[in-house]
């Protein structure tokens, strides 16, 4: 169906095969070909246009009066790049590492759940998208598909984000999976002990499909839903352990191996707290603004997280990157990299793995340009002083 309104989008001819000289310069990864979307937001257009409106506000959309949703995106619009000169730019080089494991590029993709609303091969054709952009994909413990179709799909590093059930036995059992299965991490997603209050869900009476993983580990009710509003609502409430909490953290280290990254900080005390508890990372995020709206933009706590955490762990951050601009800003802040939700979601749904590899690859040029035009040849290269905050703006009048 997708893929029908689509081609009347696009033209049913059209597809995107990767460059045989990939790269910067050229024409495709620049998005000059005919008609191919140039930058996330045309992305996001096409992807309106393709999926039904449950399903697109599904994605799009954010908690309550979505303040902290337009928040973190302007945040970064507040953000001014220092730009330094007569650098010589001939050679850039994006690569990265986390918890040492290798990326073209400080872009991951975020964990987002439920990838056949977008695209019927749901996220195979993401962990493919990652896997030809050479990065890592978070995969949702919310997925259409099974971990192990994942898992097979392609040659990835993959981390697995976590949620806790109340039925501990089914997240420990997908743990002991993934952990079997060659993830390379858990990401412990913490800002949802409850969901958040979505209203374009609840006005959509939302259908959340049972999560492929899920399904044959617990019976839920079918009829969810059945008195109106969400069903995304109700199946989290369903699920979801809000009885969540530090002694917990203890818990997952007791059955799993794999480092345990903490998604979901935006604060220096729960930051210092991640670290003490032994996380191997922290991610700053609030969850796409699903959650609590009037949280803080992504990019106005990082810096606070940074500080806090000290370097003992990488911070990572996602919410709101449309840009390589916004990357680089992310960079300069402290993240060791930075995650993409709803862009790729985009791409997915406008031209399946296609779209979602290029969304990546947009980004990715557009990162490299903004080092090129900042006089930076590698990502530790970014620095402080090629930011100027608001706060910074404030200071300098005081
Ligand atoms: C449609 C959708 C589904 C999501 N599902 C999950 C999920 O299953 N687990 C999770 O930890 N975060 C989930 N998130 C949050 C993302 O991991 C990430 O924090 C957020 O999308 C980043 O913001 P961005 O979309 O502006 O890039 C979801 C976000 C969206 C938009
Ligand atoms: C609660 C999940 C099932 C999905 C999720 O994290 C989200 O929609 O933001």
């Amino acid at each position: 169906m997708y893929f029908t309104r689509f081609s009347a989008i696009l033209g049913s001819s059209q597809s995107f095969t990767p460059s045989s000289s990939p790269g910067p310069k050229s024409l495709e990864a620049r998005g000059m070909e005919d008609n191919l979307p140039v930058n996330v937001r045309e992305y996001q257009e096409l992807a309106e246009k393709a999926l039904p409106k449950m399903y697109y506000d599904y994605i799009n959309g954010g908690a309550e009066d979505e303040h902290t949703l337009r928040e973190n995106i302007a945040a970064y619009g507040r953000i001014l790049l220092r730009p330094r000169v007569l650098i010589d730019v001939s050679k850039i080089n994006m690569s990265t590492s986390l918890l040492g494991y290798d990326m073209s590029s400080p872009i991951m993709v975020a964990p987002t759940g439920a990838h056949k609303l977008a695209n019927p091969e749901g996220e195979v054709a993401t962990a493919r998208a990652a896997a030809a952009c050479n990065t890592i994909m978070v995969l949702s413990f919310a997925s259409s598909c099974k971990i192990e179709e994942v898992a097979s799909s392609c040659n990835a590093i993959r981390f697995y984000q976590l949620y806790v059930y109340k039925r501990r036995d089914v997240s420990a059992t997908l743990v002991r999976r993934a952990e079997s299965l060659g993830f390379k991490a858990i990401v412990l997603t913490v800002d949802t002990p409850v969901l958040g209050r979505r209203e374009a869900d609840i006005r959509n009476k939302m259908i959340f499909p049972q999560p492929g993983n899920v399904v044959d580990l617990m019976s839920l009710d079918n009829d969810l839903g059945a008195e109106g509003g969400s069903k995304l609502e109700q199946f989290a409430r369903e699920t979801l352990d809000p009885s969540l909490s530090w002694k917990d953290v203890e818990w997952l280290k007791s059955i799993t191996s794999l480092p345990i990254l903490l998604k979901g900080i935006v604060t220096a005390e729960d930051a210092r707290k991640a670290v003490e508890a032994g996380a191997a990372g922290v991610i700053v995020s609030n969850h796409g603004a699903r959650q609590l709206d009037y949280a803080p933009a992504t990019i106005s706590a990082l810096e606070e997280v940074v500080k806090a955490v000290a370097g003992a762990v990488p911070v990572l951050v996602d919410g709101g990157v449309r840009r390589g601009t916004d990357v680089f800003k992310a960079l300069a802040l402290g993240a060791k990299a930075v995650m993409v939700g709803r862009p790729v979601f985009f791409g997915l749904a406008a031209r399946g793995e296609a779209g979602a590899r290029h969304v990546i690859e947009m980004l990715k040029n557009e990162l490299e340009l903004a080092m090129a035009l900042c006089g930076c040849r590698s990502v530790a290269e970014v620095t402080r002083a090629h930011v100027l905050t608001e706060g910074d703006r404030i200071r300098a009048l005081l």
